[in-house]
């Protein structure tokens, strides 16, 4: 225990590190606050579950804690807008409860069974209302986007906390409605593309790709090629299950990055994903899905949010030999705790990554798993191609906070078309 809290207080200490580290503008620390509505009230209004179950065990209360910073580089949020991920479905039938409750912060959970009432929803756009002592990036009244680690209480809820590294000044075109869909399968598709895939705006441009088109043109015909030649794009990425949350923002990253995309969907989807930009897409039902993809050229990257039997064929069209890369971001991390318990499920995933890692390394591709990451410094990345206008949100279905249960349906539905957002205020 006493080992466990000694993390706990370093782990601050480094969140801390960053938030101060993230600081523009040099401010005296002192605790700063906006008052809410009723500046007495202890309580607010929240969607939360006691037990993990079907959708009936979400409960609405207006009688949660209000939450309280215990850490001085945490922030106190008012949400205006949350989403509903597959994670929050999952989660609600008690996915990943082992690994989770042993990261929560042993001040809100001390013993076994603790978690409840444990509120849900990732994804939060809203105003900072109180900033810890070492928080000198945010003040009250900014405007504000962040994901909330699956282990913290979550934002389907009128306030929520977060530590100031994991928060971002929200994209100024957007609403907090439209902001609210981004921020978690952004950093998702960010934590596989970028953080682990290695891919950047510089070496997967198409300018570099231009310039070479232009040198092969003028050696060929010793002329200076017009204008309207298209761009060469050397960078290839296939992209499966590209018509959900995660899909629609990583088509636009890569596009923004000039990537050539082709994206794997059903067909009603295809128009959704051709006007994010997709360059080829391919509907996965249409029974030939191998050999449609077996007539394009290799790819130097895939990101599968498909997962299951993907991984029997996907791999097969990666360059080989070339340093290509597949990254899944299904994988039985979580559900491999959540059967065996800790020691043999960490064992028995680590057996598993490892073991597919190295067959596909032989056959000269990569295999990588990717996992969500909260970064308020990545999410000022994504905030600046928002406000770039090279990515736009694609939210299906927004509903109001009175209607939680309903959200939660439709996303267990599945066949997302992008995201499903909830209106908290
Ligand atoms: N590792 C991690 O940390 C994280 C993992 N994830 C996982 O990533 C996956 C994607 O997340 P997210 O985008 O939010 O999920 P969504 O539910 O928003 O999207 C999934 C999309 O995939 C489509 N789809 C389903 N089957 C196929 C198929 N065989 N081929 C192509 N498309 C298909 C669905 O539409 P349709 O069925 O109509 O074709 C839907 O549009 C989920 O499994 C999620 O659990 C997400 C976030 C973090």
């Amino acid at each position: 225990m006493e080992l466990l809290l000694k993390t706990c207080v370093l782990r601050r200490n480094a969140c801390t590190a960053v938030c101060f580290w993230r600081s523009h503008a040099v401010q005296k620390p002192s605790v700063k606050k906006i008052s809410t509505t009723s500046p007495r009230s202890t309580v607010m209004p929240a969607w939360v579950i006691d037990k993990y179950g079907k959708n009936e065990v979400l409960r609405f209360t207006q009688n949660m804690m209000i939450p309280v910073i215990h850490y001085p580089n945490e922030v106190i949020i008012k949400v205006h807008a949350a989403s509903v991920n597959p994670i929050d479905v999952n989660m609600r039938s008690g996915y990943g409860a082992t690994a989770l409750n042993m990261k929560r912060d042993p001040l809100h959970i001390k013993t076994k069974g603790e978690e409840f009432p444990l509120t849900l929803g990732r994804d939060v756009s809203g105003v900072v209302m109180e900033c810890g002592l070492d928080v000198r990036y945010f003040k009250p009244g900014d405007e504000v986007w962040a994901a909330v680690p699956p282990w913290k209480q979550g934002t389907l809820s009128e306030f929520v906390v977060v530590s100031g590294n994991e928060v971002s000044l929200k994209p100024k075109s957007l609403t907090h409605t439209q902001a609210a869909s981004l921020p978690y399968v952004a950093l998702t598709a960010w934590s596989a593309i970028h953080k682990v895939g290695g891919l950047n705006d510089k070496n997967c441009t198409g300018k570099r790709s231009v310039t070479e088109l232009h040198r092969l043109q003028l050696e060929k015909h010793r002329v200076y090629p017009p204008p309207s030649l298209p761009p060469l794009c050397l960078y290839r990425v296939l992209i499966l299950g590209a018509s959900g949350g995660v899909g629609t923002f990583a088509i636009q990253v890569m596009k923004a990055w000039a990537a050539h995309v082709t994206a794997v969907c059903s067909q009603d989807a295809s128009e959704l994903v051709r006007k994010l930009g997709a360059d080829d897409v391919i509907d996965y039902r249409s029974g030939n899905m191998e050999e449609q993809l077996k007539s394009l050229k290799p790819f130097d990257f895939i990101l599968d949010n498909v997962g299951g039997s993907t991984e029997t064929w996907a791999l097969n069209f990666l360059k080989k030999w070339s340093g290509a890369t597949y990254v899944t971001l299904v994988t039985p991390f979580l559900l491999n705790m959540d059967r065996l318990g800790i020691a043999d499920g960490m064992l028995q995933t680590g057996v598993t990554m490892g073991s597919k890692t190295l067959k596909h390394f032989w056959q000269g591709v990569h295999y990588r798993w990717a996992f969500f990451m909260a970064s308020g410094l990545y999410l000022d990345d994504i905030a600046k191609l928002v406000d770039e206008g090279k990515i736009q949100p694609v939210i299906e279905k927004t509903f109001p906070f009175s209607k939680v249960p309903e959200a939660f349906l439709k996303v267990e539905r599945g066949h997302a078309r992008g995201k499903t957002v909830i209106n908290v205020i």
